[in-house]
């Protein structure tokens, strides 16, 4: 954070509400919790189980930059790029079996996610040491 003059956003031309890219985004805890149910879901069930770990729905990349934006209290620059080959306009996860036979979904939001990743930014502002 800090380093780069402004965030290239690539692509301002899809057909999505704001013309960015809209992926599927998801907090580091909630993704942990779903791990540790399906471990416990799964323990004694024989066979590969295959579930999705998403939201169920998109963010746009504008609302990323927004959320971090808020997150560290001043306006994060970014600048309009050219699409990046190979982007698909939004997709996102379908984590209805997940929901069902783990009973597990998400519970946190965007702006948790900026706001948990700028706190440990700003305590960790060169990452982990080695
Ligand atoms: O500097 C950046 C980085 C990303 N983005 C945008 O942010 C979104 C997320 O980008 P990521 O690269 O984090 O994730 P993607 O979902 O686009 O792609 C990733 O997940 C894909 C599968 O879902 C493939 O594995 C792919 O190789 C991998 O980069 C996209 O709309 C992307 O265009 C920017 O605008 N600027």
């Amino acid at each position: 954070m800090g380093r780069r003059e402004s965030v290239s956003i690539f692509g301002n031309d899809y057909p999505t509400p704001d013309g960015t890219g809209v992926r599927d985004y998801i907090h580091v805890v909630d993704l942990a919790d779903g791990h540790i149910a399906a471990m416990k879901n799964l323990s004694n069930k024989a066979g590969v189980h295959i579930y999705n770990l998403g939201a169920g729905f998109g963010h746009s990349v504008l609302d990323v930059v927004n959320a971090f934006s808020k997150a560290c209290g001043k306006p994060v620059k970014y600048h309009f790029a050219p699409r990046r080959d190979g982007d698909l306009p939004a997709y996102w996860a379908d984590p209805t079996k997940a929901a069902n036979e783990l009973n597990w979904r998400v519970s946190r939001s965007l702006e948790d996610m900026a706001n948990d990743t700028w706190l440990w930014q700003s305590k960790n502002p060169q990452g982990y040491p080695d």
